[in-house]
């Protein structure tokens, strides 16, 4: 037969298991369905029982229903594209591998899970390795009709006379195809040395480096899918939360875990990590440098410890027709002590009240002993703490803290200037202090870890006051927190986080407090990094993962996203920032090289509309505009005409982790300038792009002469 004919002879024979499938799903459906049903009648029912037998059969009607509904879930999650892949092995066994495991009504499987054991040789069996595996075969699905199939041949000599042998190279093509807005989980085509990384063992702390394109942010969703399937009942309750660099990032991969059945995982990008806070907006990276330093720790510790603004600055109090006096300085003594004692201030009320009495107490001794008198102490200590006048001075003077007022106060330089003496320098409080003091543009991302710093150390509101926020705004999460979590949730199972190399050290501080008790998948690559002092963000990092022992790295050595072409281009501007092992091996060439064009300032945005419109051609799926931060709105404003679905403008470090079919890069020179650690973020920029890369230039300096 010629290969078109064996091919359409192969998608037949795989249409019809497919379609043996898909039959059996609907059967399944219409249980779950019944059993659903049957379970709200049981609740009708016991409306009629008495008390206990109501109690009960509520009770199992809320299981069935429960259960029903999360095998509804699941299996219309995983309907597109359930099957996807094929293993015949030598001794003729042939198994099925999909997004679920479905046996028919002999319990014999139709589908054999990707997660489960049996399916594992599907991703690992090698020309090397076989494990016993003839053929894999990839099966592309749209809905339910079968696209196409691919083979690879692992034990050449064992194929049998009657097996067909089918296309090659389902990555690639999986590779080739236009990108969309969302990710893609890759589950059709995982690697081996990817595959390794996914089925790590849970507990401990699980490394993954690797360049740009190698799968990383990939590879740790899978891994996270395949954790709550192997050790559902270890982590499933608690829960899993996967960290971000940004909110634009988190849209970008929101599909891959939901498409794979899984809804029990958390995502939120750094700047949402504090319950009731969406920060977005980015400091420059000066100031990121300064809010993200351990150093600010010692600076927040001392300005809560700092007389309140609106404090009074001294106590006057009438005790049977006498004033007691306590003034100022007497007052910060009792101040300086409660401190001392080390509980958070808002847990240290009942304490300062008493210190306050006794301070009192003290005073009025004096006075009685210059009379010649004595007083009885515990009967003043008593009445006074009863008075209205003391509990109105006290509610002032040690007034309930929130942490966004704390970091508030800090917007005056001389309150700032004194809480970081010795610790910051005059440039940084400066700088500092005019970006607390403009509070018109909300929260920056990097204020959320100084935010949730002071919650920490602040300690919690009093429970009459509970309902407000940390933040004194009402919690919006629609960006995806889970209402039934307690606020400030920090028991999580497993914590995955992405883009690892940029948490700064407070950052760090922030995610290790939610993942006290967890296990960690840790993604990122050193390259790429914008953070600039990355000793100080390993100690943080270290600190959050705390006691656990087992660790394990894992390196990812190819790149699956760029073109070769593209990735030659965008190593050369990170030469003498990166070894040679740094980088990945690009091993996708399409003959399209990037191209550089060097262009007049005043001609930009001509050259960027030019671009687009010739990129937007040039591909199916997505064109990303690049451009330095605070370029972003400018930019935008140019390509305003070219409104198109598949157009995105988006600034330096919000591009982190994304991916476009074709990017136009602009004024490279920008992005070195914008931070001391330019020449990483203008790499990152360089690797977003498959298939085409243009760059917008008026000066030639961002490339390194080769
Ligand atoms: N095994 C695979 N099969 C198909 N596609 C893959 C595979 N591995 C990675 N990819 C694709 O390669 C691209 C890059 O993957 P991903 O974004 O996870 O890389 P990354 O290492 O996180 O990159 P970066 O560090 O640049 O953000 C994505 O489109 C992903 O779907």
């Amino acid at each position: 037969m010629s290969e078109p004919r064996v091919r359409r002879a192969e998608i037949a024979v795989e249409q019809a298991h497919v379609d043996r499938v898909y039959t059996r799903l609907a059967e399944l459906r219409a249980q779950a369905e019944a059993m659903r049903a049957k379970g709200y009648e049981l609740g009708q029912g016991a409306q009629r029982e008495a008390i206990f037998e109501q109690a009960s059969m509520l009770f199992e009607r809320d299981m069935m229903v429960y259960h029903a509904n999360q095998t509804l879930q699941t299996l219309d999650a995983e309907y597109e594209g359930l099957v996807f892949g094929r293993l015949d092995h030598r001794d003729r066994e042939r198994i099925y591998v999909g997004r679920l495991g479905i046996r028919d009504t002999e319990f014999d499987n139709l589908v054999t899970d990707w997660r489960a054991p049996a399916a594992a040789a599907f991703y690992q069996a090698t020309a090397e390795e076989p494990m016993d595996v003839v053929r894999r075969r990839v099966i592309r699905c749209s809905g339910q009709n079968v696209l196409d199939v691919d083979d690879d041949v692992l034990i050449a000599d064992a194929v049998p006379e009657d097996m067909q042998i089918v296309g090659e190279g389902a990555l690639m093509a999986a590779l080739g195809r236009a990108r969309g807005e969302k990710m893609r989980d890759i589950v059709a085509t995982i690697q081996k040395e990817q595959d390794e990384v996914i089925r790590a063992p849970w507990r401990g702390v699980t490394e993954i480096t690797g360049g740009p394109g190698t799968g990383k942010t990939a590879v740790a969703l899978h891994r996270a899918a395949y954790l709550l399937y192997r050790y559902r009942r270890q982590l499933g309750g608690a829960g899993v939360l996967v960290i971000g660099p940004s909110g634009v990032f988190t849209s970008y991969i929101s599909r891959v875990l939901p498409s794979m059945g899984e809804t029990n995982v958390e995502l939120r990008a750094l700047g949402e990590v504090l319950d009731g806070l969406e920060a977005t907006r980015q400091d420059t990276s000066a100031l990121a440098a300064v809010k993200g330093s351990l150093r600010m720790r010692k600076v927040l510790l001392r300005a809560l410890r700092d007389t309140p603004p609106e404090a009074p600055d001294e106590l006057r109090i009438v005790y049977r027709g006498e004033v007691l006096k306590l003034a100022g300085r007497e007052l910060e003594k009792v101040r300086r002590k409660a401190h001392t004692q080390g509980a958070p201030p808002n847990r240290s009320r009942v304490r300062v009240a008493e210190l306050l009495l006794a301070a009192l107490a003290d005073k009025a001794e004096e006075y009685a002993k210059a009379d010649g008198k004595e007083i009885d102490r515990a009967e003043l200590i008593t009445d006074l703490g009863e008075r209205i006048d003391f509990h109105r001075f006290l509610v002032v003077w040690w007034p309930v803290l929130y942490p966004a007022q704390v970091l508030k106060w800090l917007g005056e330089e001389k309150r700032l200037a004194a809480a970081a003496k010795g610790v910051l320098s005059r440039a940084e409080i400066s700088l500092l202090a005019a970006d607390f003091a403009d509070r018109a543009r909300g929260w920056s991302v990097a204020d959320v870890a100084l935010l949730d710093e002071l919650r920490v150390l602040v300690g919690p509101e009093p429970k009459r006051r509970r309902r407000q926020t940390v933040v004194e705004v009402e919690p919006d999460r629609t960006g995806g927190g889970t209402p039934h979590r307690p606020e400030h949730y920090d028991e999580y199972s497993h914590v995955v986080v992405d883009e690892s190399q940029d948490l700064s050290p407070m950052q760090w501080r922030m995610v290790g407090r939610r993942g006290k008790y967890a296990s960690w998948t840790v993604v990122g690559d050193p390259v790429q990094s914008s953070w600039p002092d990355p000793g100080e963000a390993a100690q943080a990092r270290d600190q959050a993962f705390g006691t656990k022992t087992a660790r394990r790295r894992y390196t990812l050595r190819t790149n699956y996203r760029n073109s070769a072409e593209i990735f030659e281009l965008a190593a050369k501007v990170v030469t003498g920032h990166a070894q040679a092992e740094e980088l990945p091996a690009a091993v996708r060439t399409t003959g399209i090289a990037p191209e550089v064009r060097p262009v007049d300032a005043a001609a930009l945005a001509t050259a960027t509309q030019a671009a687009v419109k010739e990129l937007l051609g040039a591909v199916e799926g997505t064109v990303g505009v690049i451009t330095a931060m605070d370029r972003v709105g400018e930019v935008s404003g140019w390509l305003s005409g070219q409104a198109d679905e598949r157009l995105k403008v988006v600034g330096s470090l919000d591009s982190k982790g994304l991916e476009y079919d074709a990017v136009v890069l602009v004024e490279p020179m920008e992005l070195v300038t914008e931070s001391s650690t330019g020449r990483r973020v203008l790499y990152v920029a360089l690797t977003r792009a498959t298939q085409h890369l243009i760059v917008l230039a008026s000066d030639p300096d961002w490339l390194p002469a080769s």
